[in-house]
């Protein structure tokens, strides 16, 4: 038999976004003492679906936690794609904003791509934009987009190595798997992975994901990933948050990730859990973009 020597690290994704949003709030202070502008983030969210007013309740609620101003723009389901690009318009060219995010997804009759293409890049504090992905995709100083910002922050404060190890990510959205897929082959530490994006279309995803040292799942397929597609001593980064009813819950559902966390654990040697781990890293990383975003807007204006 062979002797796997390692112990099991959970990567606290809580934990980890308690103390980057005590870094920034402890900046946020400092440029109090020193009279300046504080960071102002702006949310637009349209519709009423339930996920998105909890992500956004949330990120106001940080904004607050930690001293940035924040507006929060609800706008309801029926609003119009005009009507919704005026508001960003506005948005655009209010000085006192310093990023705002759109939340998604947006209702089926806008034109995701119009909307996100209307956000000037300056203030893409989500760094959706065409132009923002470019830039990260060359390694220029840019808004990198949040979720996969903050796993990139989760792997460097808990140490797990990525150079040279084969990262396979499952999923190619534009706002998780493939930035993800570029970050984790870029120079750098962590980074300077071999990259396998693997999608819906794939053939033989278990054979490739028993290759795998690290695996990213970002499918919204509750526990799609079991204990016999992963190697033992992988890293497991589950993105996927899905709610599952469940009438024994206040709530009435409950948080699933991609991955059937009792079983994968146990042969993992770093894995997140769900709730707790990549979904409170999105917030902190958007307000860490939101600090960037100020700041650049302060060089700007000097
Ligand atoms: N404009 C954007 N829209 C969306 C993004 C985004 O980054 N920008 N990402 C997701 C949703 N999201 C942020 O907006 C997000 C998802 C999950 C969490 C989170 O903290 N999850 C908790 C559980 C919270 C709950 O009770 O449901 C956890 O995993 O522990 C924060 C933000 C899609 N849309």
């Amino acid at each position: 038999m062979p002797n796997f020597n390692y112990t099991m690290t959970i990567l606290d994704g809580k934990k980890t976004s308690d103390d980057l949003k005590n870094e920034i709030a402890a900046d946020v202070k400092a440029m109090k003492a020193r009279g300046e502008k504080v960071p102002h983030l702006a949310a637009v969210l349209v519709g009423t679906d339930g996920a998105s007013l909890t992500y956004v309740g949330s990120k106001v609620r940080s904004c607050e936690r930690i001293g940035f101003e924040s507006t929060l723009i609800k706008l309801p389901e029926e609003t119009t794609e005009d009507e919704l690009l005026n508001q960003i318009e506005a948005l655009n060219n209010n000085p006192e904003i310093d990023g705002y995010i759109v939340q998604l997804p947006l209702p089926k009759h806008i034109d995701e791509q119009k909307v996100l293409l209307a956000v000037d890049p300056d203030k893409d504090v989500d760094g959706f934009h065409p132009t923002n992905f470019g830039k990260m995709a060359q390694d220029m100083p840019v808004f990198i987009p949040a979720t996969p910002f903050g796993i990139m922050e989760l792997l460097k404060r808990y140490n797990v190595p990525t150079e040279g190890k084969h990262t396979v990510v499952i999923g190619r959205s534009h706002i998780v798997g493939r930035p993800m897929s570029i970050l984790m082959s870029q120079k750098g530490n962590p980074g300077n992975s071999t990259v396998t994006l693997a999608h819906s279309r794939t053939q033989n995803l278990k054979e490739i994901t028993l290759q795998a040292d690290i695996i990213i799942t970002a499918l919204g397929v509750p526990e799609f990933l079991k204990a016999d597609m992963v190697k033992e001593g992988v890293t497991v980064i589950d993105v996927g948050i899905t709610r599952v009813d469940d009438a024994s819950r206040e709530r009435g559902y409950r948080l699933t990730g991609d991955v059937d966390f009792e079983a994968v654990s146990k042969k993992a040697k770093f894995i997140t859990p769900v709730p707790g781990g990549v979904g409170p890293m999105t917030i902190a990383m958007l307000l860490k973009n939101t600090l960037l975003a100020r700041a650049r807007h302060k060089e700007l204006q000097s």
